[in-house]
Order: C-alpha cells, then structure tokens, then sequence
C-alpha cells in the first residue's frame, strides 16, 4: 500500500503523520506524532488513528537536544512502524517561502539552495526544515520530497496588508509582510467551511496561540491580514519571540548597548516573549501552573497583547463575524482564550464559561454577536493534500 509521511517542525515541536492511500488517492491518516517542548525536555508520542497510544519517550534531562537529533528517534520508529506501506513522498513544512515560492513545490537542489538563503529570515524554522529535507534526500536520492510554505495561504492578499512604510526599493527586494502559519490557516478555514458554511464566508479571526503564535484575519477564506510580517518574529507575544517591538529598541540594544546583531537575534527570537517576561519559562502550561507574579504578568501581556492586535484585525476586515482558537494554547487554555475574549468584549464576543473550560467546537453563548469556536489544527494534513497535488502534477 503507498503511503505519505508530512512533517511539520515546528519552533518547539515535531509534528509527523503516516498517511495511507486508497485507490483514489485520498490519504487515510493512519498515525501522528509529536515530539514537543524541545528545547525544555522533551518527549515524543505516538498515537494510531484510532488515537492509542504506540509510542511513549521521554528525554528529562534533553534540553540540548536538537531537531536533527530527535528526528533520528521518529525515523527509527517510521522505519519500524512502516511493515509493507511503500512511502511514495514526503511534504514539509518550510516556514518561509519568500517572493519566489507561492505554492508547494517538489524539492531540488537548486529550490533547496534558495531556501537557504531565507534562513536568517527564519532562523527558528529554515535551518530545521530544510535540514530534515537534506538528510532525507542524502539516504533516499530518489524519494519525492514537497515544501509547503506557510507564508503560501497569504500570498494573495490585499497589496496595502504586504507593503511595509519603507522606500519602495526594499519592497522590491522582498522587504514585505508575508505571514506565516499559512498551513493552519488553510485547514482551519476548510474545516470552517465544513462546520459552518455561512461563518466560513464571512469575517473571521483565527487565532494560532501556540509556541509561535499569530493572528490571521480572514474574509471568505483568503487571508487578508496577519499579524506575522517580514519574518516569524512579528505581531504576537509568543513563548520566547518579542513580537511588534519599537523598531527602536532594535537600534538601541545595537547602538547604545553594543550588542552584536547574533546577540540580539538571540534575545529577540529565543529569550523574549513569556520566557523572558517570566523569567521562568516559555511554555504557557509551566507557567500557568506556576502562579508566581512573574508567570501571571507574562500570560496577562500575552493576551493583552493578542487582543490589542485582533483589534486591529477587526479594523482590516471592517468588521467580525467568527473567531476561531486554534494550536496548543489556542485548543487547550480555557483561562487564555477566557481573558483574550474578555477584552474583545466590545467587539461582540460572549464567552460561555462552561463550554469553554470544556474546549468545545463553540464556546460562545447562543446570543453572541461574534460567534467563537476551538478547532484543532491540522498542518500534517494540509501537508499531505499539497504533497499529493503536486505529485500527480509531477509524478518524474
Ligand atoms: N493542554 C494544554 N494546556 C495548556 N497549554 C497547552 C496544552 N498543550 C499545549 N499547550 C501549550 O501550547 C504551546 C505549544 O504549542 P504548539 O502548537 O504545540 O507549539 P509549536 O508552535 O511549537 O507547534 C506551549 O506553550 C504549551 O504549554
Ligand atoms: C511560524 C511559526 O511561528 O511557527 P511555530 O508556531 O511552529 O513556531
Ligand atoms: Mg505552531
């Protein structure tokens, strides 16, 4: 039986799934994974379709653990786990596809050249993803591998949402707002669609609260604005990333503070965020677990934060209809998404306490003017249909 397997390294996670292929083509997910809080300690675990538990791995003491590293551990297990499926392509997700990649493509040397030259734009994601591709190619020259760009489902929005207020000339040389999470947005606006066809076509917020996290303003399913610009860094609070900072701050920490520009990317893209407010950690369960003063300034702000800029998201789509909560603290944090929909109280949206704390599909009370939703995001999958796509188109 032929299968295919989607990876998705995220800042703090790996995502993978296996997924079959009935005669038709349509892929059956047939087991997902995750290795998670890499950096921190992390563990990896295994489910089959039917959500039992195949695999269990836990590295306490492995927060020097790379992404290379741990991917050594889930081949290990696809290896084993794989018995007579034939994997015909793998898809990933590369974070960032700059002017050139608007769509998924199959991979080369000459596409995986330019997409290294991307890596200081991402320097979080790019070097993991194209890693993972490179490896692979290196011990399966002819297996098929696809990038999915999350800055592809932005691709087409309205010019003003990707100029940026600098001399025309950057604009030309790519210096523009892109956004990212495409590949959540997209399964998040199809699965809308399914759920509820009448919200899907109109305004809607999705909300991807994870370790990176943004906000993605949506009308009829095209993205139209996000809060990620240039690069992953913008927008949002998220676990070690700043998020819209003054641009001068950036000039005095250079200037005034003679930090070298390694060092600020370092400040600003790991040390930020809930770690850096917290001073405790980046992961939104250990804080809130925590309850030290430090831990609740730092969720405060971050959903201060969220809120502030769906403000601005509301201005973009004149007006809302849904918004959607969506990633690890988006899906499962009642108390977050509680605060963040208290603060857009103004706008129309009316929590309900009891489905919230459930993590229900709605949680706004019948009466909401805006209605509000938690649904599960699924980038494996989005992969998985792109990979597809493309290699019907281009079967070589
Ligand atoms: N059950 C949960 N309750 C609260 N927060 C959670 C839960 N599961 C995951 N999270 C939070 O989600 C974040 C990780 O989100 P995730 O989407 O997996 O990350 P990534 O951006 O690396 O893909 C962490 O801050 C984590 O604490
Ligand atoms: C783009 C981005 O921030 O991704 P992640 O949420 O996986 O870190
Ligand atoms: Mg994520």
């Amino acid at each position: 039986m032929k299968a295919i397997i989607s990876l998705n390294s995220g800042s703090s996670s790996i995502k993978f799934a296996l997924f079959t292929l009935d005669g038709a083509n349509n892929p059956a997910l047939s087991a997902g994974g995750k290795v998670e809080r890499i950096g921190i300690a992390p563990s990896l675990r295994v489910r089959s379709a039917d959500g039992d538990i195949l695999l269990e791995r836990v590295w306490p003491d492995g927060a020097s653990l790379t992404h290379a590293e741990l991917l050594k551990d889930i081949s290990a297990w696809a290896a084993e786990h794989l018995g007579d499926r034939e994997v015909i392509a793998i898809g990933h997700r590369v974070v960032h596809g700059g002017t050139e990649f608007a769509a998924p493509r199959l991979v080369d040397d000459a596409v995986l050249d330019a997409l290294e030259k991307l890596n200081p734009l991402a320097p979080l994601h790019q070097p993991h993803n194209l890693a993972a591709i490179r490896a692979i190619a290196q011990l399966r020259p002819k297996l098929l591998q696809v990038a999915c760009f999350d800055t592809a489902f932005h691709h087409d929005k309205p010019a003003v949402a990707a100029r940026l207020p600098l001399p025309r000339a950057f604009h030309e040389q790519g210096v523009r707002r892109y956004g990212f999470h495409g590949l959540s947005y997209e399964y998040i606006a199809r699965r809308l669609s399914e759920i509820d066809p009448v919200l899907a076509a109109g305004r809607v917020i999705a909300a991807h609260l994870g370790n990176g996290a943004s906000l993605c303003a949506m009308h009829a399913g095209k993205s139209i604005d996000s809060t990620m610009g240039f690069t992953a860094l913008d927008g949002l609070m998220m676990g070690t990333r700043c998020g819209a900072i003054d641009p001068g701050v950036v000039l005095h920490l250079q200037t005034q503070l003679g930090m070298s520009p390694a060092d600020i990317e370092d400040l600003l893209y790991r040390k930020s965020g809930l770690l850096g407010v917290s001073g405790i950690s980046s992961d939104m369960r250990t804080l809130s677990a925590s309850g030290g003063p430090e831990a609740e300034e730092a969720i405060e702000l971050f959903c201060w934060r969220a809120a502030r800029e769906a403000g601005g998201l509301i201005a973009s789509l004149s007006g809302l209809d849904a918004f959607v909560f969506t990633a690890g603290i988006g899906e499962n944090h009642a108390d977050v998404r509680h605060r963040i929909c208290g603060r857009l109280a103004w706008a129309g949206l009316r929590i309900d306490e009891a489905t919230n704390r459930d993590s229900a599909l709605r949680i706004s009370t019948p009466d909401s003017p805006v209605a509000i939703l938690v649904i599960p995001t699924d980038e494996e999958r989005m992969i998985a249909l792109h990979t597809l796509q493309v290699i019907r188109k281009d079967p070589s």
